[in-house]
């Protein structure tokens, strides 16, 4: 298939655009290098440099592609937090502009990245897909309306739409891995330590409800996430649009993640405990079993080896 990779030079992104060369697909890349970095862009795809709203248009003009993976997105929850404005222009405005473009050009097929903060604060563990969306930041919000407006799309436009809800994602795959300026996620922050960059790992709250007090999170490593996006592709139904959570039913510990990347990089890794980062739940679990029985989509990598690959990446 021609296919459309919005984001694709990326973290996630770039990981499954390579994924997509790998499966015979060719790959169209479009990315602003807002945070993305061009060398990130796999070898055998072809890259445009835009915004969707500018860039999107021509591009589905040209013809010939058949479905679209949504990358693109500003996702730093407490950024979203600060400037609400910029995450609806960013996210849902942008997003439209795509889907509108889309529509015009006759492309209907779409993979999209929702996130787990679409959920909140969830009232029970595992997370199902049918548990209540209220998110309690902008970025989830914008997201949520993304996937109502996807739903919107295939009623009315006849869209084949998946939205795949990400819990944590970590890992790396080759050269392609987790590189943004402004660093919020746990792993590659304390993979800091051992490679030299930080004094020490930061611990936001100690205080939660949970066995150690420290935050549980599901953590998926970004090759099986990335697998799923080529079932969700073949699962695409022109009318429908399908909503799946992409964990591993299992939750760690902020401090068992310590405890891996020490046992992994050999590191000692001093971790200095600190106030909550505000808006972060205690628990956030999938359950991943709609994913699992209706596209047979299985975790094949663990916590471990996530940890392994990133840090073989961070040390390149
Ligand atoms: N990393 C995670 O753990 C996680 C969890 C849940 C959901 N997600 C979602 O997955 C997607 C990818 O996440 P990531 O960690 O790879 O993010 P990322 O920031 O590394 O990649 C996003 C890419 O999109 C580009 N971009 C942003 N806005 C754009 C626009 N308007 N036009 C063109 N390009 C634009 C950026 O330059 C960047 O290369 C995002 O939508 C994110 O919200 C990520
Ligand atoms: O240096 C750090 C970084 C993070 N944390 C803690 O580690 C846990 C995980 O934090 P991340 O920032 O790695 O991930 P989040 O769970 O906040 O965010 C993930 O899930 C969100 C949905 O809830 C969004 O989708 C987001 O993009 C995705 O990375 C949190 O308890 C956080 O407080 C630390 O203690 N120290």
């Amino acid at each position: 298939m021609k296919l459309l990779v919005t984001g694709g030079a990326g973290y996630i992104g770039s990981v499954v655009a390579a994924l997509l060369v790998e499966a015979g697909h060719e790959v169209v890349v479009l990315d602003d290098l807002s945070v993305g970095h061009a060398d990130a862009v796999p070898d055998g795809a072809r890259f445009v440099l835009g915004t969707l709203r500018e860039a999107a248009p021509p591009l589905l003009d040209e013809g010939g592609f058949e479905a679209v993976l949504h990358f693109a997105a500003k996702s730093q929850v407490g950024e979203s937090v600060r400037h609400p404005e910029l995450y609806w222009d960013r996210n849902l405005g942008e997003s439209l502009a795509l889907f509108d473009a889309m529509r015009r050009s006759g492309v209907g097929r779409i993979v999209f990245s929702s996130t787990a903060a679409v959920y909140g604060e969830p009232e029970s563990t595992p997370i199902l897909e049918t548990d209540p969306a209220r998110p309690t930041n902008p970025y989830g919000e914008t997201k949520l309306a993304i996937d109502v407006t996807l739903a919107e799309y295939a009623r009315l436009h006849g869209f084949a739409g998946v939205s795949l809800r990400y819990f944590n994602v970590a890992g790396s795959y080759g050269r392609y891995g987790e590189r943004h300026l402004v660093e919020t996620h746990l792993v590659p922050n304390v993979l800091k330590v051992p490679s030299g960059e930080a004094e020490h790992a930061s611990v936001f709250g100690e205080d939660y409800p949970t066995a150690d007090g420290t935050c549980v999170r599901d953590f998926i490593h970004v090759v099986d996430l990335g697998r799923a996006h080529l079932l969700a592709l073949d699962a695409a139904v022109p009318g429908a649009h399908k909503v799946y959570n992409l964990g591993s039913g299992s939750g760690y510990s902020v401090r068992q993640v310590i405890e891996v990347c020490r046992e992994v990089t050999g590191h000692p890794i001093p971790a200095v405990a600190g106030p909550r980062r505000p808006g972060d739940p205690a628990v956030l679990i999938a359950s991943s079993a709609k994913i699992q029985e209706e596209l047979g989509w299985r975790v094949e990598r663990d916590l471990t080896e996530m940890v392994k690959d990133a840090w073989e990446f961070a040390q390149r």
